[in-house]
């Protein structure tokens, strides 16, 4: 079964546009839990352009007991004003899973994974401070990575897919090869007993086809597209159509 694990981090924009609550993060989770998400994630980045830590704080109240919460962030980024650091973040709300991403502030998004085997010796320590927190952790990781042992090796529990060119991919009428990378990604995570998560720019139009190719994605972390929709249909039925999305891959 795929859990969808709705990002609300688009919410935090429309809100910081104009300041106050308006629109809020946590009205916003409150309605995407009732509307049936398994999780609700949050990337709260060190240059506060969305989600902020108090964000993380209030949203962990909503979501205890009801869904999965992930943190998403990079574990190297250093405190700084207004953010206390990823760790401390995790420590203060301890959610079911973090989800470490390598972006840094001049990215607009997420557009890379981590390297397994380059980077597993770095991230070592933070996963153990992690695991040692009772969280559950997931590395970001690119398409077509195949040699995931130094990510089994150092105790992460599930990779995500970055499936940022699969959804260009896709958009642009030819998804084979990112998709055959997705797939070839995901059995190499499951042959070392890793599970598998993914996102980033799944939608309405892609998620079936991702979730019938790529075999045992656990969870289907989605905010940038799913937000949009939900502009003109609602958040509560854009949620629904979402989980009729995974129910027709089978995955449901
Ligand atoms: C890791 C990933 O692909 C997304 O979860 C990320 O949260 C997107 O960040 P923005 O919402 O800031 O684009
Ligand atoms: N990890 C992916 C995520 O949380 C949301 O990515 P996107 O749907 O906003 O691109």
């Amino acid at each position: 079964m795929t859990v969808l694990s709705v990002n609300i981090n688009k919410i935090a924009v429309l809100r910081n546009s104009r300041g106050g609550d308006m629109p809020s993060v946590v009205d916003a989770a409150r309605c995407a839990i009732d509307a049936g998400c398994g999780g609700i994630t949050v990337h709260p980045r060190p240059d506060l352009r969305h989600i902020r830590p108090d964000d993380v704080l209030a949203l962990a109240e909503v979501v205890r007991g009801r869904v999965e919460y992930n943190l998403e962030g990079n574990p190297f980024a250093p405190p700084r004003d207004g953010y206390p650091g990823f760790l401390e973040l995790v420590a203060a709300v301890r959610p079911q899973q973090a989800t470490l991403v390598p972006d840094s502030d001049g990215q607009i998004t997420s557009d890379h994974g981590f390297d397994p085997a380059r980077d597993a010796d770095a991230l070592a320590p933070l996963v153990a401070k992690l695991k040692a927190m009772g969280v559950r952790v997931s590395l970001f990781v690119d398409a077509g990575t195949v040699d995931l042992s130094p990510a089994a090796r150092i105790g992460a529990d599930r990779v995500e897919i970055y499936t940022g060119p699969f959804a260009d991919a896709y958009a642009h009428g030819d998804a084979a090869a990112a998709l055959s990378a997705c797939v070839a990604t995901a059995r190499a995570a499951h042959a070392v007993g890793l599970g598998v998560n993914a996102g980033h720019d799944l939608n309405q139009a892609n998620l079936t086809a991702f979730l019938r190719a790529v075999p045992g994605v656990s969870e289907v972390s989605i905010g940038h597209a799913l937000i949009g929709e939900a502009l003109y249909a609602g958040l509560g039925p854009t949620v629904r159509a979402y989980l009729r999305a995974i129910a027709a891959a089978g995955a449901g």
